[in-house]
């Protein structure tokens, strides 16, 4: 039912022999115990390789005996039992690999598949569920959402499906076996503890990282030929200096030599000057400087931070899936772009994870490694991993518009738009400030895609609303005047000078104002500091609770977490979650329903159903909400 024999002189080959589809009857279940206890006591074996004869791997359980009593081994600690083994197993996959044959392949610490093969769990069409490990082993290997779709289809996938997915490592289309011998031989003297499925997720060891980014004036005129225009931008160097400070080697990629040698100064400068301060010496010898998209071809890990334009990242991974090893991650420097989009394009999308820095990112404690719904849990692991060495207070968030941090900001700078006022809270910077330090032109670029504003946009049509709702267009006017922030020294307020950070209210903005209200017959009144305050906070933790139910954030305390080292929120408030608590829910709800019966056209003041059911759960303390959410991010 299995046969076993020596190949190459140190590889055990078993083969399974149950026509006609190898299924794992008790006599298979059996030979395999017995293969594989000479495999691993044998000293001359190295490794394994399981396949099945006449080109099929294995059609799970054997349909044939579901009507006797179980008979032979039992195959859950059979499978265990190989996956724990201290011998490389590879499983070389022709034909199907269905049921229980699927789960016998997942135990394997390598998954090679003929081109031509197919996988599945289609235990359901049957009316039972995968029972040796499938429903476990599955969702760590390729993620909560991927797993449950294939477990409860029973679809079949093909290799090339499976790849994708990162449930085989090779596809063939040669002799599977043969070329899993090789794969086996290969696999010898490698660590075995990341390659067992059932086992808590290692992050990886990054030693060598490649920091690449694009300038925005290289968008336009060179984007033909991506590999020439790299150039490492702010958020590139400051990440950059934050890898080298932990000895991991660094490229760092340009896209001409004039700016490669600004660049290699200003990373040099930082690096020095910091290592000046903490009194130890600059690690300048782990850093590479590089104009070459080709020199990325040995990296561990690439971070790509170039321009936030979605066409252009992707343009940048494609190149990337060319150039890096297979293994290589891909991390992604967005503040809230879709990076499921953007693993879509790689050739390793479980190997795609988000890095959102903040800026300037050698600075900033704050990480949001972001999980796409296909980003592996290994990958995921190695991310925060790296931030914990690089420093950061690192929090794993879904994958959505804005992420956890910018897509809380939306509604509370929408709010503080239409109250046109400051409010003292305490914040490190009022909205207005924030906002011209950030740079106004990146949410206008935002708005114009997302069809907000822009050339075809008939801004009377209506005014001030716009996909049906409120909508201030006071940023976009102070944004067609060229007033970008503190980088044109022009913005909300007014700088001494380009980049300047010393702001003054500026009378202009004053007339624009006035302008404004009598085009549109706005009658000015005074606005309490009270209302100020609770419009733009609670509109802020309100967009939490959304965010909390989405399954985007884990817990009230990551978001909070997010706010104290991203957002300058003031520490003594706790984070816009436990500052709502604090208030206490029932206020917090009944100011929303009041401020939301007023502008009914806001929809982000509409009280979130999470908010409403915590209310009418008695307004249990932060460290219980979770227990009333019901949607759980995978990764999370
Ligand atoms: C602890 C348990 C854990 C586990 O989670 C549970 C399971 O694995 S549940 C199991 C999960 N697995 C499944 O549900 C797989 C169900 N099988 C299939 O989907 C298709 O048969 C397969 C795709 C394999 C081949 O398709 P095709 O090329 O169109 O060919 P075909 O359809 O004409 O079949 C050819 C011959 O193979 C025979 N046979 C097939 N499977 C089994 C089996 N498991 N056993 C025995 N025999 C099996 C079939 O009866 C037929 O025999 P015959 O004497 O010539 O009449």
């Amino acid at each position: 039912m299995a046969r076993y024999e020596l190949v190459k002189r140190s590889v055990a080959l078993i083969t399974l022999t149950n026509p006609p589809v190898n299924a794992l009857s008790s006599a298979v279940r059996h030979a395999i115990a017995k293969s594989m206890e000479c495999a691993l006591s044998d000293p001359k074996v190295t490794a394994v390789v399981i396949c099945g004869e006449n080109g099929s791997f294995c059609g799970g359980a054997d349909i044939r005996e579901f009507a006797g009593p179980l008979k032979g081994p039992p195959l859950v600690p059979l499978l265990d039992a190989i996956e724990a083994g201290e011998k490389p197993v590879v499983a070389a996959i022709e034909g199907v690999a269905l049921g229980g044959g699927f789960e016998l392949a997942l135990v394997c610490h390598y998954r090679i598949a003929h081109s031509k093969a197919r996988l599945g769990l289609p235990e359901v069409t049957l009316g039972i569920l995968p029972a040796a490990g499938g429903t476990q082993r599955l969702p760590r290997l390729i993620g909560i959402s991927a797993a449950l779709e294939l477990i409860t289809t029973g679809r079949h996938i093909s290799a090339q499906e499976a790849l994708k997915l990162g449930i085989v490592d090779q596809v063939t289309e040669q002799n599977a076996c043969e070329v899993a011998v090789e794969f086996a031989l290969r696999a010898v003297a490698k660590p075995l503890l990341s390659r067992r499925v059932s086992m808590p997720c290692k992050p990886r060891e990054i030693r060598s990282a490649a920091v690449m980014g694009i300038k925005r004036e290289c968008l336009h005129g060179h984007e033909q030929d991506l590999g020439m225009v790299p150039s490492l931008g702010t958020m590139g160097r400051g990440i950059a200096v934050c890898l080298a400070r932990v000895g991991i080697s660094v490229i760092a990629v340009e896209s001409e030599n004039k700016l490669l040698e600004t660049g290699r100064q200003m990373v040099i400068g930082m690096l020095e000057r910091d290592a000046k301060r903490r009194g130890v010496s600059a690690s300048l010898n782990l850093l590479k400087f590089t104009i070459s998209l080709q020199d990325l071809k040995d990296v561990n890990l690439v971070i790509e931070a170039v321009f936030e334009d979605m066409a252009l990242k992707k343009r940048v991974f494609q190149e990337l899936s060319k150039v890096c090893r297979p293994a290589t991650l891909f991390c992604t420097n967005t503040s809230g772009l879709d990076v499921d989009a953007l693993a879509g394009v790689t050739d390793r999308p479980h190997l795609v994870v988000g890095m959102h820095f903040f800026s300037p990112a050698h600075v900033m404690k704050l990480l949001e490694v972001v999980c796409g719904p296909r980003s592996s849990s290994e990958t995921i692991a190695t991310a925060m991993s790296l931030g914990k060495r690089m420093g950061k207070v690192r929090v794993a968030v879904g994958n959505c518009p804005g992420f956890v941090g910018n897509r809380m900001l939306k509604p509370y700078i929408d709010q503080a738009t239409f109250l046109l006022e400051e409010g003292d809270f305490g914040f490190a910077m009022g909205v207005f400030r924030m906002s011209d330090l950030a740079g106004l032109d990146v949410g206008w670029r935002v708005w114009k895609e997302s069809g907000l504003t822009g050339s075809d946009v008939d801004p009377e049509n209506p005014p001030r609303r716009r996909q049906g709702r409120r909508y201030c267009p006071i940023p976009d006017m102070v944004c067609e005047k060229g007033r970008f922030g503190q980088k044109t020294g022009r913005g909300w307020y007014m700088y001494d000078k380009r980049g300047g950070t010393n702001a003054k209210p500026d009378p202009l903005i004053q007339i624009l104002l006035e302008t404004y209200r009598s085009k549109y017959g706005i009658q000015p009144h005074n606005i309490s500091n009270q209302e100020i305050i609770e419009r733009c906070l609670f509109a802020l933790a309100n967009e939490g609770f959304r965010i909390l139910e989405d399954g985007i954030a884990a817990r009230p305390e990551d978001i909070d977490v997010i706010y104290l080292f991203g957002y300058g929120f003031p520490r003594h408030r706790g984070g816009p979650m436990f500052y709502a608590s604090m208030v206490g829910l029932e206020r917090v709800l009944e100011r929303l329903e009041h401020y939301h019966q007023a502008h009914p056209d806001v929809p982000h003041l509409k009280p979130s159903p999470l908010l409403k059911k915590l209310v009418a759960c008695g307004s249990p303390p932060v460290q219980k909400w979770r227990e009333h959410i019901k949607t759980m991010h995978s990764h999370l």
